[in-house]
C-alpha cells in the first residue's frame, strides 16, 4: 500500500520479533518503514517479506559504499526484493552511483535510489577529523549535486539543508531527512536536527523518525503527536 504520509518509521530493533511487534501496531496507510543495518544483519531478507506481507512500503537503509560493480549488484538485489527505496553513500563517487542507477534501469526496476550526503550525526568537528574542512551544509550541497548528476532520485540529508537543496536540485529531487526531533524527544547522537513541522516547512519530502516513536513510553501517542504537528503545517 502507498501512503501520502511523509513519515518513515525506523525499525531499529535487535530482532525480527521485536520489529514486527512494532510494525503490527502501525498502519501502512499512515507511514512507511525503514529497515537498517542492525535489523537486516540480524534477520536478513525475512524482515522485508514480513513487512511487505503486512502492506508496508520499505526503505532498505543499508547505505552501500563499495566499488561500482559491488554496489550495483547490491542495489539490484535490494530492488529485486521489492523495496520501495534503497540507498548508497554519495561519498562512493559518481561512477559508483551511475553504476547503481544503470543496473536498476537495465533491469526495469523502479525502486527509488538515493544517496547519503553527510550523516545527520555529524557536525563540523566530525568532518574536520576525517579530513573534510568544508562546513557540513556546503559538503551536503556538493554531494547532493553530484548525486543528482549521477542519476540519484534524491538524497539523505538533514532537514536543515532541505530548503537549499530544493533550490539547487529542483522540487522533484527527494530530500529524505533523519534528524527529526519533536520537542518532546532527546537529540541523542543526532546533531543536525529539526522538529517535524520545521522540517516539513523546510521542504523535507520524507521524514525518518526512529527513537522519538520507537523508544517513547507510548509509541502510538508519540506518532499521533507528530502527525498532529505535521497537520498544522
Ligand atoms: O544521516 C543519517 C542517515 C541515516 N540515519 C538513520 O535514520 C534513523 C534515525 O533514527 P533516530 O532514532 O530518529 O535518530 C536511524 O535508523 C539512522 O540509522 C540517520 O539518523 N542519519
Amino acid at each position: 500500500m502507498s501512503t501520502a504520509s511523509p513519515l518513515i518509521i525506523a525499525l531499529d530493533y535487535a530482532s525480527l520479533d521485536a520489529a514486527l511487534c512494532m510494525a503490527d501496531r502501525l498502519d501502512p496507510s499512515r507511514c512507511r518503514l525503514k529497515v537498517g543495518k542492525e535489523l537486516f544483519t540480524r534477520s536478513g531478507p525475512d524482515i522485508l517479506e514480513a513487512l511487505h506481507g503486512r502492506g508496508f512500503e520499505v526503505f532498505l537503509d543499508l547505505k552501500f559504499h563499495d566499488i561500482p560493480n559491488t554496489v550495483a549488484g547490491a542495489v539490484q538485489a535490494a530492488a529485486e526484493q521489492g523495496v520501495w527505496m534503497v540507498n548508497v553513500h554519495a561519498g562512493g563517487g559518481r561512477r559508483m552511483m551511475e553504476a547503481a542507477r544503470e543496473r536498476l534501469d537495465r533491469h526495469g526496476l523502479s525502486t527509488h535510489l538515493i544517496a547519503v550526503t553527510v550523516l545527520t550525526s555529524m557536525e563540523a568537528e566530525d568532518l574536520s577529523e576525517v579530513g573534510v574542512s568544508t562546513p557540513p551544509a556546503e559538503q551536503v550541497e556538493r554531494l547532493a549535486v553530484l548525486a543528482r548528476d549521477s542519476g540519484m532520485h534524491g538524497v539523505v540529508c538533514s532537514p536543515q539543508e532541505a530548503n537549499r537543496l530544493t533550490t539547487l536540485c529542483g522540487p522533484d529531487f527527494l530530500k529524505v531527512t533523519p534528524g527529526i526531533r519533536p520537542s518532546f524527544a532527546a537529540a541523542g547522537d543526532q546533531r543536525r536536527v529539526m522538529t517535524p513541522l520545521d522540517a516539513l516547512r523546510a521542504g523535507s519530502t520524507h521524514q525518518v523518525v526512529g527513537r522519538p516513536v520507537t523508544q517513547a513510553e507510548d509509541p502510538m501517542a508519540a506518532l499521533a503527536a507528530i502527525e498532529a504537528e505535521l497537520a498544522a503545517g
